[in-house]
């Protein structure tokens, strides 16, 4: 995470309405590495913008949803992915970046060899939802390029979630938003018709005790014990250990299930299951959890692998999968505890049971 230099303020810019641009500029001052991640962000917003309007074209920009190739646990390239890898790598050209590692390439992107930093994103979050115009979201993280490091080397971006510069997304939804971290709060900006990004809020914060869990429930019968036990006391509602009613979404797009998250409360759990492939559940360690992590913490929330703070972990892989479990710091904090605790022998065990251990 960027440290804030001597006699840098870390006040979030509070003024609504104000540009990110501008928002940008004032959180760097005349600290040249911020000012470097600033033109990165603005770079990044501008590729998105460019993609907003793409989608905005639906069927009558091309068939967007037209699967290109299939990925080894189900997840097809479809040609909107390309698109979007495209427009994303093709705004960063202009920034000061080495490389991108994205979802849509095998190894990262080379781009200024000597740039300073590194970027990974997941270029088209919720592909699967192409066709059927629901929300789909850009999702990138920001590093610094190791001193000496060939930025074409995926080892260059196994780092630390701590080690992130900036981090968020973009989700394309009935408005474009952009959720955006440098480290000093979370930041929700809007496009405005003019088609530049305003603040809309710029502290944003996870609200606790809201009774909504996202999880695909089809992986039920795949989910180990404590998932499976987690998700049965909610469903027990009131009667159960819980003792109160919940109520469950799934978009199929985690940036807005997260979204919803960041406006309403809630948790998103997409755990590892027994299905081939997704021992470590299905979202990618470096361009999706570690991105929509920062943003939670900063927004006072927490993600977890269900043992550890995804922003403890390191990569190792550049399309590394992890558990992934985030959102409001009471629930997150839950869902581990479900994790500590003994599994029994195929059944749960008896500190699951009603009463349970929780509080
Ligand atoms: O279809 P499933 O297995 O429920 O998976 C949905 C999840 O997969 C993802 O779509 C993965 O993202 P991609 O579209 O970038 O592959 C998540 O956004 C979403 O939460
Ligand atoms: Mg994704
Ligand atoms: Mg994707």
């Amino acid at each position: 995470m960027l440290e804030p230099q001597a006699g840098q303020s870390t006040a979030t810019p509070a003024a609504a309405g104000l540009t990110l641009s501008d928002t940008l500029d004032a959180w760097a001052g005349a600290d040249s590495a911020r000012q470097q991640v600033a033109h990165t962000v603005n770079a990044l917003a501008k590729g998105a913008i460019a993609l907003a309007a793409k989608i905005a074209e639906g069927p009558l920009g091309g068939d967007f949803a037209a699967t290109l190739s299939s990925g080894e646990a189900g997840e097809g390239q479809k040609a909107l992915d390309v698109i979007a890898n495209d427009l994303i790598i093709g705004a960063l050209a202009e920034a000061p970046v080495a490389a991108v590692a994205s979802e849509e390439n095998e190894a990262p992107v080379l781009l200024a060899a000597d740039g300073p930093l590194l970027v990974a994103i997941d270029p088209l979050d919720g592909s699967s939802n192409i066709d059927t115009d629901i929300s789909v979201g850009t999702i990138f993280a920001v590093f610094r390029r190791p001193e000496g490091a060939n930025a074409a080397d995926p080892v260059a971006f196994f780092q630390g979630g701590r080690d992130q510069l900036a981090a968020g997304y973009v989700i394309y939804g009935p408005h474009v938003a952009l959720m955006l971290t440098v480290g000093a709060g979370t930041w929700h900006f809007a496009l405005d018709r003019a088609g530049t990004f305003r603040l809309a809020d710029a502290q944003v914060s996870v609200k606790e005790g809201t009774p909504e869990f996202a999880i695909n429930m089809s992986n039920y019968h795949h989910w180990d014990e404590p998932v499976r036990g987690y998700v049965d006391d909610c469903l027990a509602g009131k009667t159960g250990a819980r003792e109160r009613d919940f109520n469950m979404r799934w978009v199929a797009s985690m940036v807005a299930d997260a979204h919803r998250i960041f406006r309403r409360g809630g948790i998103y759990l997409y755990p590892g299951d027994s299905r081939k492939g997704y021992h470590q559940g299905r979202l990618r360690l470096i361009y999706e959890a570690f991105p929509v992590a920062f943003l939670m913490e900063q927004a006072g929330g927490a993600a977890t692998d269900g043992c550890a703070a995804i922003l403890d972990l390191t990569a190792n892989a550049l399309h590394q999968r992890v558990p992934f479990v985030f959102g409001a710091k009471d629930e997150v904090g839950r869902v581990a505890r479900y994790h500590l605790a003994p599994a029994g022998h195929g059944e749960r065990s008896p500190l699951f049971a009603r009463r349970g251990l929780f509080i």
